[in-house]
């Protein structure tokens, strides 16, 4: 893992209707690391992955990529820039298989027509099979998307999102609705991923936090509040006081 920083967010801002969902967020995440981004309900956190991946303009500061400010460009053409976004709600082909859920997102990658040329020859089949195994889903291929659990549909879009090779994946509250075991299992997962790509997490699960932090940003009111480990952050007075009122901060 090197220690450079991919992603540096400069005092990012937004506001909706004179409301500041984002404030002077500043951020540094290093190439392959695996960051979680935590902080009470209406932190800012959903909004602060908007403008990393483009969907939400900044109204102030700059986010640089790869040493490359990204915030004028398109969603699209940061998404080619090597920066993926999984949502909460997943947008897998219900109706396909899991294989060829992986074989349009394989597809879809840059110089699509290239890939379509391709399309279905050995590397590609092997590709596919590997980015199935790597999520658990090997003995899934041949499964129709629909008749998946919703944890292994989660696993599916998080392997489409993988067929793009992105540096830097962002996921919001990916764990939300899955069984305890699910959750281990995604846990196992993303420390996987960890080096190969950069993570950023957003996630209430504690649990899951202490299972896969390494560093763990805290919002809190649009800005960020603290950053550190899991120690840190759960001695961290400021953190404490922000959490009242949710259950505090292993029920957030
Ligand atoms: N498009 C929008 N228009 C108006 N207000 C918005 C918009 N998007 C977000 N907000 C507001 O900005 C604040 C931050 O929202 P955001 O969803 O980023 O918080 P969050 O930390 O992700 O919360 P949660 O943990 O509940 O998902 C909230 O008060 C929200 O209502």
């Amino acid at each position: 893992m090197t220690t450079e920083n991919q992603l540096v967010v400069e005092n990012a801002s937004v506001s909706f209707s004179g409301f500041r969902a984002v404030s002077d967020l500043c951020l540094k995440v290093r190439a392959g690391e695996l960051r979680c981004l935590i902080g009470p309900n209406g932190a800012g956190k959903t909004t602060a992955l908007d403008l990393i991946c483009g969907k939400t303009r900044l109204s102030g500061g700059e986010i640089v990529f790869k040493g490359k400010p990204i915030h004028r460009l398109s969603e699209h053409a940061i998404a080619r820039a090597g920066i993926g976004r999984k949502f909460q709600v997943p947008s897998v082909f219900r109706a396909l298989s899991v294989r060829d859920n992986l074989h349009i997102g394989h597809s879809r990658k840059p110089g699509v027509l290239a890939n379509l040329a391709t399309f279905g020859q050995s590397g590609d089949t092997e590709d596919i099979e590997r980015l199935a195994e790597l999520v658990g889903l090997e003995d899934e291929l041949d499964t129709p998307a629909a008749h998946l659990s919703h944890g292994q549909t989660q696993w599916l879009e998080i392997a489409l999102i993988l067929a793009q090779d992105p540096s830097l994946i962002l996921m919001d509250e990916p764990t939300a609705g899955m069984t305890a075991q699910e959750t281990k299992k995604t846990a196992q997962l993303f420390t996987r991923l960890g080096g190969r790509h950069t993570l950023i997490v957003v996630e209430h699960d504690m649990g899951f936090v202490r299972d896969i932090a390494q560093t763990i940003s805290v919002m809190h009111q649009g800005k960020l509040l603290a950053e550190g480990s899991i120690t840190d952050i759960e001695s961290n007075q400021a953190v404490r006081d922000a959490y009242l009122g949710s259950g505090g901060i292993g029920h957030a």
